[in-house]
């Protein structure tokens, strides 16, 4: 590999580290979305190692729903990698345009998102970042989770401070100072609770303040607006649970009326 053998196009976003460009291979027209980390500011973050195990995980990783990472080369200075183009491009940019999604499409989606999420933790590989900021369009409106700087391989533990938003956060990994710090991939179902009503309502269901996480603790009973059909609703409070054993495994969740009335 040599950059030499790609022509670069515009830029396509800022990951958390470094940019992402379209770009096409010369010899077969292959095109795809090359990202340019830089290893000085990896080594500034120590973000080297997680960097290689995003890199490890995502290069086994095949499924429709889940972003492909091609290959990746690397020079002196960069670390380049080829990551599949999501013809669409970001679904949070979708969900603010559209403010929320009909049922339907929000149904189509938490049915993808169940399929991919069913094969990562088959492969004992939990995601832990679930959220729109997360999850690319492709070019048949299929949506592709992308972005595994927090996935790990089951049973996790928190051992770092979680940098970003809390609002998709699980009770039971922000619980204070709770002893066993070990969860397991059902944290992914309370954030895809949280990404259904994100799609539905167009904002996250716990605001992220304290008072609110302490309330997600508890349980005090969400919002959910009028318009929001009851098997929805029924769908939300199963995967919304603050015990994660009593969250609905992901084969319930495609089986349920409100994703296979809405699906195939
Ligand atoms: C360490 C390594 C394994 C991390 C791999 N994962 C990532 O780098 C996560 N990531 C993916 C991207 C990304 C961003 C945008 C796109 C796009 C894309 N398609 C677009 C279409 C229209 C408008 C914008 C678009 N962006 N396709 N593929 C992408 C991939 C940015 N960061």
């Amino acid at each position: 590999f040599h950059l030499g053998m790609f022509e670069i196009g515009k830029p396509l976003g800022k990951g958390k580290f470094g940019r992402v460009y379209l770009a096409r291979e010369r010899e077969h027209k292959f095109v795809c979305a090359l990202k340019v980390l830089y290893k000085s500011e990896l080594q500034q973050n120590r973000a080297e190692i997680q960097v290689r195990r995003e890199i490890e995980i995502q290069s086994n990783l095949r499924h429709p729903n889940v972003l492909k990472l091609y290959g990746h080369f690397h020079d002196s200075k960069r670390i380049f990698l080829i990551l599949e183009f999501a013809g669409q491009g970001e679904l949070y940019k979708h969900l603010r345009k559209a403010q929320r999604f009909p049922e339907r499409k929000a149904a189509q989606y938490i049915a993808q998102m169940a399929c991919a999420l069913r094969y990562l933790h088959r492969k004992h590989v939990i995601h832990r970042d679930i959220k729109p900021e997360n999850i690319l369009v492709g070019i048949h409106g299929e949506i592709k989770i992308s972005d595994f700087g927090w996935s790990v391989h089951a049973p996790g533990n928190r051992r770092k401070t979680y940098c970003g938003t809390l609002d998709y956060l699980p009770p039971e990994m922000i619980k204070p100072g709770s002893s066993d710090n070990s969860y397991d991939e059902k944290v992914d179902l309370w954030a895809l609770g949280v990404l259904m009503y994100e799609f539905l309502v167009g904002e996250a269901p716990f605001e992220d303040s304290p008072i609110m996480t302490t309330r997600r603790i508890v349980n005090r009973d969400m919002t959910i607006p009028s318009y929001v059909s009851a098997e929805a609703r029924d769908l939300l409070k199963k995967l919304l649970v603050v015990d994660p054993r009593g969250r609905l495994p992901l084969k319930k969740v495609q089986q349920h009326p409100w994703v296979t009335k809405h699906c195939q």
